[in-house]
């Protein structure tokens, strides 16, 4: 909403991946992808790692179809301007935000479902009894199918900081691309140079989020381990943001991944360690080994809110990051 000193935003974050809400329930702000990448610039602007435009489902193209079950839709950007399907951190985040700004009515904080739409259809999300948010990520699956669940992988990674040996990748669809890599070990890990894009071949057509991960299943890294949850490392090179501290729909591809990876058995819950904290995924159900639906619990928190100086938005260039983007991933 623009009030007479600028426009109102609030910032947060999901396990330190963080987020620029603005609120524009009637959908009359649409901002270019450099008047994104510029709110979002780390030393220049607020800094983030996404933008989220809180618009009523009804007011938007992309919403109107939702707008029966889900009031809100998430419009999301990331940090250079080009849309996203979805965001399973932000979505999270999202949902404390509207519940804090009244936009949805109390009961949606007392552990009942309500949905949101996004650009991957609808979801829901609840409130936990401890403040954590599980949001229903509905369907997943592998891109390259049965095929690929029987080869374990369908792509070459090259992970630059590495030793320069492509590593096979498994490309999964969580709404959003994304395309998952075991390494060795924490070393390997560690040593990985997400500064870079990691390089995947065949090239995905709309791009892709790449999920490097060690599974810890056995390894008792964290001092709380439990024989009936799986448990993986995880760092992302995000679609559009570079290196981020998390990566909700990164975490569910991750779990799913090592869980296909590990084989029969392997448990239907799932610890997401990342940079920034710890992601539970629940693996709700699967239709054979390349498709299902999952679910992903995490923290949502609300860091401060401010207004958009109106002299700074008006003088904004194009910042070169946002040159060349193709900002709609049509699937
Ligand atoms: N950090 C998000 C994913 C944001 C979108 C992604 N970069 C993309 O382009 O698909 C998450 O928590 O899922």
């Amino acid at each position: 909403m623009t009030t007479a000193a600028g426009r109102a935003f609030a910032k947060g974050h999901g396990t330190a991946n963080d987020f620029v809400l603005v609120p524009d329930p009637a959908g009359d702000w649409d901002p270019d992808p450099a008047r994104v990448a510029a709110i979002c610039a780390r030393r220049t602007g607020i800094g983030a790692d996404g933008l989220i435009r809180a618009v009523r489902s009804a007011s938007l193209e992309a919403g109107a179809a939702l707008a029966g079950e889900a009031e809100w839709f998430m419009d999301y950007r990331n940090s250079d301007g080009s849309l996203s399907e979805m965001c399973g951190n932000g979505i999270r985040v999202y949902a404390e935000y509207l519940l804090r700004e009244g936009f949805v009515p109390p009961e949606a904080g007392d552990g009942r479902w309500w949905g949101i739409g996004t650009r991957a259809g609808l979801k829901r999300v609840r409130r936990e009894p401890d403040g954590r948010w599980t949001a229903h990520m509905g369907p997943w699956r592998l891109v390259g199918g049965a095929a690929a669940a029987r080869a374990a992988s369908d792509a070459l990674v090259g992970v630059p900081g590495l030793d320069g040996v492509p590593r096979p990748g498994l490309s999964l669809d969580l709404g959003n691309p994304h395309t998952v890599v075991a390494l060795a070990g924490t070393d390997e890990l560690a040593a990985a140079d997400l500064t870079r894009a990691p390089v995947v071949e065949p090239a995905p057509p709309h791009g892709t989020n790449v999920e490097l991960v060690v599974p810890l299943s056995g390894v008792d890294v964290t001092g709380d381990s439990r024989a009936d949850v799986g448990e993986v490392v995880m760092r992302v090179h995000e679609r559009g943001s570079g290196e981020t501290q998390s990566c909700g729909t990164g975490a569910c591809a991750a779990a799913l991944a090592t869980r296909l990876w590990a084989g029969e058995g392997a448990p239907d819950v799932w610890w997401v360690d990342v940079p920034g904290g710890r992601l539970v995924v629940t693996v709700e159900a699967a239709s054979g080994a390349a498709e299902g639906t999952v679910l992903l619990t995490g923290p949502a928190v609300l860091v401060a809110d401010g207004v958009l100086d109106p002299a700074w938005a008006a003088a904004q260039p194009a910042p070169p990051a946002a040159a060349g983007l193709s900002p709609v991933p049509s699937r």
